[in-house]
């Protein structure tokens, strides 16, 4: 009886020690390959460095994602010069877009001097959902925000919704929106959210859906608290008027003159994830987590201050993230705004990846792409200014939610 405890004490040990070597390896070749992703891929020069679940009101879709198209003439894109280095078929794959911005009004700047292409956007997205739509394997899209221009004539801004919201309609597949500034600049929520067709309770613009057994997709309403897209009277409102006084003297609310280092995101055109939606979140996670769900967060704002200008960010990235980094379930967080793009990966092992915008794009260049997604990555290919990105997920992670 002793000697087979002893054994049995030993094999233990054995197994603990060649557990933890696994471990110690798969942490060290992460990291390796990380690396070499972030050095390879064009990041900023700043970056530090599924059971078929739908949420149940979410039936905004014009095609079932249940009968899309399955993958099948599968083409691997080329990623930085890692693409495709398994050789393995993605599980799924999905087209992504962002900032779109469209106004029927001529070329323009923005406040920092970059061209904006107001009118040939909406021909970026239509090369966009053809692309889509020629390869035959995306599951489904997803818009990043920001799709009419907070300069289009505020007459026409019910006609350029539609008309965008039609462009993406042509895509044989769901087509999953969230809310940015621009959007809220012509519309209000009461108005918007069902030309978006996002499900909705009282205004608010945050879901989640689960398109295959393995994966959830959590989609973040960074203008939840905002001064912008809000009656006046509404509390939300005024928590956003109240939380901008208290951050920012200017009386321009939208310059950061003399606000310092990440202080710089306390902007009027930004906005926050209230107190409710961060409960749903943690929620959310811990669900995914149970399920053993691989969860990617879309927001317009980003998340991580390695992957974007410190005055894009969300106002409590710092909350949503403590949130997000309770779990292990969370492996990419994507996110628009930033219109020149980045990537980061953060001090728990999630890549930020920031879309590059459809607005900035000279006639004839595009910005858009999709995104294989595969057990342990997932792989961005973009097309001309939307760059391709590698985004290998934590092993360590796994391996803790293993022992768990
Ligand atoms: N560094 C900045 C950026 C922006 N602003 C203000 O925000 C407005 C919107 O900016 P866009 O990037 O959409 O052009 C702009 O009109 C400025 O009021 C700023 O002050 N400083
Ligand atoms: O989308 P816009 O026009 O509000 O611009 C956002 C800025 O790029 C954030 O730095």
């Amino acid at each position: 009886m002793n000697q087979a405890h002893g054994v049995r004490q030993q094999t233990e040990i054995r197994v603990l020690l060649e557990l933890n070597s696994l471990l110690w390896l798969k942490t060290v070749s992460y990291w390796v390959v990380v690396h070499i992703t972030i050095i390879a891929s064009p990041s900023r020069p700043s970056d530090s460095e599924q059971t078929e679940k739908i949420t149940p009101s979410f039936s905004h879709c014009k095609n079932s994602h249940l009968d899309s198209a399955a993958p099948a003439s599968y083409m691997m894109g080329s990623t930085n010069g890692l693409a495709g280095a398994q050789g393995k078929q993605p599980l799924f794959s999905f087209g992504v877009i962002s900032d779109v911005q469209y106004a029927d009004i001529p070329d323009g700047r923005s406040f920092l001097g970059v061209p904006r292409y107001y009118r040939h956007s909406i021909v970026v997205l239509q090369r966009a959902v053809k692309r889509w739509n020629d390869q035959k394997r995306h599951k489904f899209v997803i818009n990043f925000g920001d799709i009419v221009d907070g300069f289009c004539p505020k007459d026409q801004s019910l006609d350029a919704v539609r008309r965008v919201v039609d462009k993406f309609e042509d895509f044989n597949g769901p087509v999953y929106h969230m809310i940015g500034n621009h959007c809220l600049y012509n519309l209000p929520r009461t108005k918007l959210l069902p030309l978006l067709k996002i499900p909705s309770v009282d205004g608010r613009a945050y879901y989640d859906f689960s398109p295959t057994p393995e994966f959830r997709f959590v989609v973040l309403d960074g203008y939840d608290i905002s001064a912008i897209g809000w009656p006046q009277e509404h509390p939300n409102t005024k928590e956003a008027l109240k939380f901008l006084e208290e951050r920012n003297p200017n009386t321009d609310k939208n310059s950061p003159a003399g606000l310092v280092g990440l202080e710089r995101r306390f902007l009027m055109f930004n906005g926050a994830v209230g107190k409710e939606q961060l409960e749903w979140l943690d929620d959310v996670l811990k669900e995914a987590t149970k399920l053993k769900h691989k969860v990617v967060i879309c927001c317009h704002l980003p998340l991580d201050p390695g992957s974007s200008a410190k005055e894009a960010l969300l106002w409590n990235y710092d909350e949503v993230m403590s949130v997000v980094h309770r779990f292990n379930c969370v492996k990419v967080c994507l996110a628009g705004h930033d219109h020149k793009g980045g990537h980061s990966v953060d001090s728990h092992g999630i890549h930020h990846r920031v879309l590059e915008a459809a607005l900035e794009c000279p006639p004839g260049t595009d910005a858009y792409g999709y995104i294989d997604v595969y057990d342990d990555k997932l792989e961005l290919t973009g097309t001309d200014r939307m760059k391709s990105t590698d985004m290998l997920y934590n092993p360590q992670a796994d391996l803790q939610d293993n022992w768990h």
